[in-house]
């Protein structure tokens, strides 16, 4: 048994899955980074992923109004463009710049019928005139789905290597027609101190999976033991990132990685770094605390055989065990997108927000 001391991340080949006299071995490793690391690196993943790394200087390059006019802002589903220190985590300005984006989804929200606030949290996305950037909208929507379908495969492995049945997990997702799942394109300039790119969170759902997409140094997770490890870009990989629902319905077998973005420095003479971070959810109304797995004992003594972990620096998404999901992440969302929250949940901003907009050193976000 690995201690938690780990200051590497595993690699999991995931041409593996596909062999019947690979995939044991897989499943052992996977076993393995999820209880004892916290985080792998997924390398073989049949999805083109060049065609999308392509659109994203190009994106960012439009004039500013274009991007302006599909700002997040707009969006009471918190989706478009955020302009550089629009965001805030852990009550610090984030420097970067993103677009979000969101697998085709129609909002079952009605307004005027007294429906959840956070049923509004999911819709369409919002995208360029086309002839601006001509094809990203199709690339883009093309990609997000490739990775959702990646992402309900690798949550069955997932189930597999804790025990379970391979679709032990599907009680946490509702009707296709009734999830959407996000993603972003995101810019991280070169600034002249190391600086918050972005700060030390965790991510909200089930599992994310980071394309890291120039070949810059900056991403860093905490690892059981609490200190920050690199996690480089490798080509051609993902980086698969534990979010805090998972671990909660795994109850802690898996551990929310709790992660951060240092702004590459001016000296390193390359400019921005990108990534495309996909994040998996579960369904809006699922409270965890109705979902309670049973896991085999011979897996819960593994978890308690890596014996006690580190306090992390992310205090985020703690309110699974009495809120449905979607409130949880719509309280996130508020918390880091403080003027959409306004514009469209007055109520819900006043209440995180009881003395108004935040000036980002007083924010005590997340
Ligand atoms: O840009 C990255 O590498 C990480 C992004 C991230 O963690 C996030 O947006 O939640
Ligand atoms: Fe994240």
């Amino acid at each position: 048994m690995s201690s938690p001391n780990l200051s590497s991340v595993p690699v999991l080949d995931y041409s593996q899955t596909k062999s019947p006299a690979l995939k044991p071995q897989f499943i052992k490793e996977l076993q393995h980074a999820l209880i004892n690391v916290g985080f792998l690196y997924l390398s073989n993943v049949p999805i083109e992923t060049d065609k999308l790394i392509s659109y994203i200087p190009r994106f960012f390059s439009l004039p500013q109004n274009a991007k302006n006019k599909i700002s997040m802002v707009n969006s009471k589903h918190f989706l478009g463009y955020s302009k550089l220190g629009a965001e805030f985590t852990k009550g610090r300005t984030d420097w970067r710049e993103q677009f979000d984006i969101a697998t085709p989804h129609v909002c079952r929200a009605v307004e005027g019928r007294g429906d959840p606030d956070y049923w509004s949290l999911w819709g369409p996305s919002q995208w360029p005139d086309e002839d601006l950037l001509p094809g990203f909208k199709d690339t883009m929507t093309r990609y997000l789905l490739d990775v959702q379908q990646l992402s309900y495969e690798f949550i069955g492995l997932l189930a597999e290597a804790f025990g379970l049945p391979s679709d032990a997990l599907k009680q946490f997702y509702e009707s296709d027609d009734l999830m959407q799942h996000r993603g972003k394109i995101v810019q991280y300039p070169q600034t002249d101190s190391e600086s918050q790119g972005l700060g030390p969170h965790y991510d909200a759902g089930f599992l994310t999976f980071l394309l890291q997409a120039s070949d810059h140094k900056g991403l860093q997770v905490q690892n059981l033991s609490g200190d920050w490890i690199d996690v480089p870009p490798i080509p051609n990989t993902f980086v698969v990132n534990i979010g805090r629902a998972l671990e909660f319905a795994t109850q802690g077998l898996a551990r929310a990685t709790s992660h951060r973005v240092l702004s590459p420095s001016r000296t390193d003479g390359s400019g921005p770094r990108y990534s495309v971070p996909f994040f998996q959810n579960i369904g809006l109304d699922v409270k965890l605390t109705e979902h309670v797995l049973e896991f085999p004992p011979e897996i819960l003594k593994l978890r308690d055989a890596r014996g006690s972990v580190s306090a992390t620096d992310s205090v985020n998404f703690t309110e699974f065990d009495r809120e449905p999901s979607g409130r949880v992440d719509l309280i996130g969302r508020v918390k880091s997108h403080p003027d959409v929250a306004e514009r469209h949940y007055p109520e819900l901003f006043k209440e995180v927000f009881p003395q108004g907009v935040p000036a980002p050193a007083q924010v005590s976000a997340y």
